[in-house]
């Protein structure tokens, strides 16, 4: 007797691509996608429910300055004693909402720096020095935050996306765009004007990132496929987003003051290389009680718009092999799980797929690839006008709120695009290319020269001001 082996009838299933993006984390209130793009997948959660009344009334009667004008907790430091005497021991282990753990979250890392930088804040008030935090965070913040931490894959300590800035608006008019006049903040540490206008600026430029997205993955299936009128487009698309988000950026000096920057920012600062938290942050209650912990502040390093578009235009691996490189790549740890998976996707498939030398292959592509440097370059051009105007003007304190040295970190990256742009600029024999784009080649050619000259001289003065940056360098 003769024996045949069963088939099995595959039935035709459509190709799967697998190197196309996919979430790695299916409950997170942060998606990446072409819709919402780095913002979370429905608007912020604004109030916690009545079982957590305390927190929410200590966060209520926090701020500087309240919405009626008068004073708040932390104006007189009064906050410590609060926290210490009316906030309860939390048991959030049954907590599985997803909306509702992002909102504890924010809620405890806002209220965990208030409490720990409250003693900086007057500090800095009074002398212009920060002196020294509080190193202990108390139990009843540091058990529930590193529970809920855990939860959603956070380290256990304030970030711009999951708490400061883009878990923590609230929109005005749902039915309306998500512009600034639209947004109002939901948690504040000082509530001045000039604190709304900044984390307001960051949402409003995020607002657009849903597009990005889009065009990021259009520019890599382009490649992937070869086709070459699909990645002009997607080039062009990609830029074009990328114009309304530096358009939004500009805004933010009529919006925050520069002079006031520095009376909001003492909270937003965190433990690692930080002089006011010599010995790190010890969590009360937690079974590594004993290793004290050492965080990143908040920082608008923690946007995913600028690590997104290094990465698609194999920016990131021209950075030098150095501690400030280290520290970038550092930063990139500090975001949501699916953020940080996408920037990472988008890094491995851009080197790849050699998206470079694709764009390189054809004039007009590499002519719209130098205009994306060249955007890449104008946004840390303004940026470091920002950290000029904002900050170094005001201040010798040699950190910023990232732990990133003030004079020679952004620097370090806006260099490297700079020089990016005279390699490939020099490697374009523009007369290929149609006028229109020969004109706006040459343009940016001279323009990253002229900057690149400016920005050597001043570090180098800067770096006789700022001696001690070598310290925090990673
Ligand atoms: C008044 C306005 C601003 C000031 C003073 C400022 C200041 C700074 C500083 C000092 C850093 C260094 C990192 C650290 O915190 O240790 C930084 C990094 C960064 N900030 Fe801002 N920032 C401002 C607005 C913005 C806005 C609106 C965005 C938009 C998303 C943004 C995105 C970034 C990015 C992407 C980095 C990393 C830069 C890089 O990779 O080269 N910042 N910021």
């Amino acid at each position: 007797m003769s024996f045949t082996p069963t088939r099995v009838r595959l039935q035709a299933q459509p190709l799967l691509d697998h190197h196309e993006w996919k979430n790695i984390d299916p409950y997170s209130q942060f998606q990446v996608d072409g819709r919402r793009g780095f913002l979370p997948k429905e608007e912020p959660l604004v109030e916690l429910p009545g079982r957590y009344e305390v927190l929410e009334d200590l966060l209520q009667r926090m701020p500087l300055k309240l919405p009626d004008g008068s004073p708040g907790l932390l104006t007189s430091g009064e906050l410590g004693e609060a926290v210490r005497k009316e906030l309860p021991l939390y048991d959030i282990s049954s907590e599985t909402d997803p909306a509702l753990l992002m909102a504890l979250f924010r809620d405890l890392t806002f209220l965990g720096s208030a409490y720990l930088l409250e003693p900086c804040d007057l500090r800095y008030r009074e002398t212009g020095d920060y002196g020294l935090a509080r190193e202990i965070l108390p139990k009843e913040i540091a058990l529930p935050l590193e529970a809920v931490a855990t939860k959603i894959g956070a380290k256990p300590f304030m970030e711009y996306a999951q708490s400061y800035a883009l878990y923590n608006y609230r929109v005005k008019d749902p039915g309306q765009p998500l512009v600034y006049d639209n947004i109002e903040l939901i948690r504040k540490f000082s509530g001045t004007a000039s604190e709304h206008g900044f984390i307001v600026v960051h949402v409003a430029m995020v607002a657009h990132t849903g597009q990005l997205v889009g065009h990021a993955l259009e520019v890599l299936r382009a490649v992937r496929h070869q086709d070459r009128v699909q990645f002009n487009r997607a080039l062009q698309g990609y830029r074009d987003t990328l114009d309304k988000i530096n358009g939004v950026m500009e805004t933010m000096w009529k919006h925050s003051k520069p002079d006031e920057y520095l009376s909001f920012r003492t909270f937003i600062m965190g433990s690692k290389n930080q002089p006011m938290f010599p010995n790190g942050i010890t969590f009360e209650g937690t079974p590594a009680e004993s290793n004290p912990r050492f965080y990143r502040g908040e920082s608008g390093a923690n946007d995913s718009i600028v690590p997104t578009s290094d990465n698609l235009f194999q920016l990131t691996g021209r950075m030098p092999d150095n501690p400030l490189t280290q520290t970038l790549r550092d930063f990139r740890t500090y975001r949501p799980r699916n953020h940080h998976a996408f920037v990472m996707h988008v890094e491995s498939e851009a080197e790849r797929l050699q998206v470079r030398d694709f764009a390189l292959q054809d004039p007009v592509s590499t002519a719209l690839y130098l205009q994306n440097l060249d955007w890449i370059r104008d946004f840390r051009h303004r940026h470091w006008l920002f950290t000029k105007e904002y900050i170094i003007k005001h201040t010798t304190h040699p950190v910023a709120t990232g732990g990133s040295p003030i004079v020679t970190w952004l620097p370090n990256q806006l260099t490297t695009v700079l020089n990016a742009i005279h390699e490939v600029a020099a490697k374009l024999d523009t007369t290929q290319l149609p006028p229109v784009h020969r004109a706006k080649v040459e343009e940016i050619a001279v323009k990253a020269s002229t900057q690149q000259r400016i920005l050597s001289r001043e570090v180098q003065e800067l770096q006789a001001r700022f001696p001690d940056q070598n310290r925090y360098s990673t």
